[in-house]
């Protein structure tokens, strides 16, 4: 192969302290993207991730150069890229909505970039990439009769095929079916690792964050709550907003009261429940949020404090287990997902327990992890 789908000269990105305030006639200014900071590294994937409206596609739309930044800088590699025109920056972007030349077939559109950069065996470039993204049979179409789902997978050989040095993608597999949602993360990982671009990838999708990223960043009304590898995220949550946004099913959420002991800090919760958690920073009767993840909750032992519970529907998943539980005084249900083969009962009583350390305690007023 030539240089065109090879190895690139990955760079880092750094965004220092970006703002995004939109102005519209009539209405009041409205930041969108309140100072964010990130450093990423030359081949570094990073996710996005967010409710809708938390700024990510204006984040990603500032660093392509499509929107103008407020304040703040934008560097790629030693070279400040904030005030430079789109097609200065060396960025690919496989936005959805990024127009396809409607007169050209799939194969032509992808080619062209290769073409204008004289790279030299174009064609079996595209039919290499066009495999791997299980798109051999587009290229002959015109872009006008594509679904949305081929239309996605063409933006995306045609952001990869241009050999940026980084790579930004909106959604990329939003209009995909499961099965092949699953095979194209897949291939798009692979190649990422192979090409070596870093890469800003904007999803909804947990799954697809936690499974694609080195790295993510958590975002939330215009800031990043928490940046860090899937494992941080998932396991060490900064603040209940993380906690609550990553993982499925949904943490459980319910209010405790800290007591410490020379052994450790027990949360009680509802009228007796009692569970042992890590937290050296709670202070005695501290009112706190307990948040227990439905995976890490499990049959208690004999000897370990425990919520006593209330099965209230026991779903079997083969895999495992859903119950529902309710615990007297706890408001709202609790979720706990149980190995296969359990299977509680529709009003037993069970008793549940978790490892100390998977027991987050947060500050109920400002959501703040007390550790
Ligand atoms: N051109 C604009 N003018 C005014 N407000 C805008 C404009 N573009 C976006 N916004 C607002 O900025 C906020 C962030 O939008 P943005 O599209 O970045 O969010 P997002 O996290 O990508 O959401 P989604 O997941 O729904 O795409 C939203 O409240 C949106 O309404």
């Amino acid at each position: 192969m030539t240089t065109a789908v090879t190895a690139t000269d990955a760079a880092p990105l750094t965004l220092t302290d970006v703002r995004k305030t939109y102005l519209a006639r009539g209405r009041e200014p409205f930041e969108a993207v309140k100072g964010m900071s990130m450093d990423i590294r030359p081949g570094e994937l990073i996710a996005l991730l967010g409710p809708s409206g938390c700024g990510k596609t204006t984040t990603l739309r500032m660093i392509a150069g499509l929107e103008t930044v407020t304040s703040g800088a934008i560097a790629i590699g030693d070279r400040q890229v904030q005030d430079l025109p789109p097609g200065k920056r060396d960025i690919g972007v496989g936005f959805e909505s990024y127009a396809l030349y409607p007169p050209l077939n799939v194969r032509e559109n992808l080619a062209y970039g290769l073409k204008a950069r004289r790279v030299r065996g174009a064609a079996r470039q595209v039919d290499q990439l066009a495999a791997r993204l299980e798109m051999s049979d587009l290229l002959d179409q015109r872009p006008a009769s594509l679904s949305s789902g081929q239309k996605q997978r063409v933006a995306l050989a045609r952001a990869l095929i241009r050999n940026p040095r980084v790579l930004l993608l909106d959604e990329p597999l939003s209009h995909l079916d499961a099965a092949q949602r699953q095979r194209v993360r897949r291939e798009l990982k692979v190649l990422q690792r192979e090409f070596g671009y870093t890469t800003i990838v904007v999803t909804h999708d947990q799954l697809e964050a936690l499974s694609l990223a080195d790295r993510m960043a958590v975002m939330n009304a215009g800031v990043i709550e928490q940046f860090g590898t899937p494992d941080e995220i998932y396991d060490d949550p900064a603040n209940m907003f993380v906690a609550d946004f990553v993982g499925e099913p949904k943490i459980n959420l319910f209010e405790g009261t800290a007591v410490r002991r020379s052994g450790g800090t027990v949360v009680r919760a509802g009228r007796d429940g009692r569970l042992a958690a890590y937290a050296p920073a709670a202070t005695d009767g501290q009112a706190v949020t307990v948040g227990l993840r439905p995976q890490d909750a499990r049959p208690a032992h004999d000897d370990e404090p425990a919520l006593a519970a209330r099965v209230v529907v026991y779903e079997d998943f083969m895999e495992f287990g859903l119950a529902t539980l309710e615990v007297p005084g706890v408001d709202g249900r609790i979720v706990a997902q149980l190995p296969h083969g359990v299977r509680w009962r529709r009003g037993e009583t069970r008793r549940i327990a978790a490892r100390p350390d998977r027991v987050y305690l947060f500050d109920t007023e400002t959501g703040t992890r007390i550790r």
